[in-house]
C-alpha cells in the first residue's frame, strides 16, 4: 500500500512512468508486476465500458487483487457513460484505487464524481479526450490531483500520436501553472520512443506507457533511457 503523500513524495527531477496493465501479459500478470515493480512509478488500469469507449476493460475484484500485490500506487481512469460513473467510483476506491480520474466529458456527474472520489479519500484527476478543447478542463483544477490529456482517440491501443498531442499539452502545462496547485499532468496513448522526448518537452510529467513498456526487450535499459531524458 503506497503511503498517502505517494503522489507529493513521487520524484520531481524526471519524467516519471505510469505502467498502463493493459498493454501487460495478463496470463501471468502477478509475475509482470514483479518484473515492472522496481521500474514503474504508478499503476495506470483503464476502465471502459465498451460505450464510451469502444474497449470493454478492467473491473474492481482486479484493483483488489493487484491492491493485495503490489505497493505501486494504482490510477484508475475510468472511461464510463454518466449513468454508472458514480456507482463505478464507489466500486474502484473500495478496491483500493489511490487515484481516480474521470472524464470531463462526464459533463452531467462531474462535479459530483470528483466529489464522491475525495469522499472516499482518493486523489482526483480529470482526463479529456483527444478532441475536447483543454480550457474545459479549467473549471476543475481548483479540485483535482491530477488532468491526463489523450493522445489518441479513446479506448483503442496501438494508435499513432494525434499532431495536436504536444500544444495541448503545453496549453494545459498554462492552465495549471495559473491555477497555482500542484496538479500531475499526464500524457496517455502514442506513447513510442519517438514521440517521449516531445511529449516531455511540452509539459507532460507522467507518460502512460503501454508496449513501450511491457514490450521492452531491456526494462532497465528502457528506463535508464527514461529517466535521462
Ligand atoms: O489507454 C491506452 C492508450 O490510449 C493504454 O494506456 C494502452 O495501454 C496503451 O498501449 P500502447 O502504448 O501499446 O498503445
Amino acid at each position: 500500500m503506497p503511503s498517502p503523500t505517494w503522489l507529493a513524495d513521487l520524484p520531481r527531477h524526471r519524467l516519471l512512468a505510469e505502467y498502463s496493465l493493459w498493454s501487460a501479459d495478463l496470463i501471468r500478470l502477478a509475475d509482470d508486476l514483479d518484473r515492472i515493480a522496481a521500474h514503474a512509478d504508478i499503476l495506470h488500469i483503464d476502465v471502459a465500458d465498451g460505450h464510451f469507449a469502444p474497449a470493454l476493460l478492467f473491473f474492481p475484484d482486479l484493483v483488489a487483487k493487484v491492491r493485495a500485490h503490489s505497493a505501486l500506487p494504482i490510477h484508475v481512469h475510468l472511461m464510463a457513460d454518466d449513468k454508472v460513473v458514480l456507482s463505478q467510483v464507489d466500486q474502484f476506491a473500495e478496491a483500493g484505487a489511490d487515484l481516480i480520474s474521470i472524464h470531463v466529458e462526464n459533463r452531467g456527474v462531474a462535479d459530483e464524481g470528483l466529489a464522491r472520489i475525495r469522499e472516499h479519500g482518493v486523489l482526483s484527476g480529470m482526463v479529456l479526450r483527444v478532441e475536447t478543447p483543454v480550457a474545459e478542463a479549467k473549471p476543475y483544477l481548483g479540485r483535482v490531483d491530477a488532468l491526463t490529456l489523450l493522445g489518441t482517440a479513446i479506448g483503442v491501443k496501438g494508435q499513432g500520436l494525434d499532431p495536436t498531442a504536444t500544444d495541448r499539452l503545453g496549453e494545459a502545462k498554462d492552465l495549471i501553472a495559473a491555477s497555482g496547485r500542484r496538479i500531475l499532468l499526464a500524457a496517455d496513448g502514442g506513447i513510442r520512443d519517438n514521440t517521449v522526448p516531445l511529449l516531455y518537452k511540452a509539459g507532460a510529467e507522467t507518460v502512460v506507457m503501454g508496449s513501450l513498456a511491457f514490450g521492452a526487450p531491456d526494462l532497465a535499459e528502457r528506463m535508464a533511457w527514461l529517466h535521462a531524458l
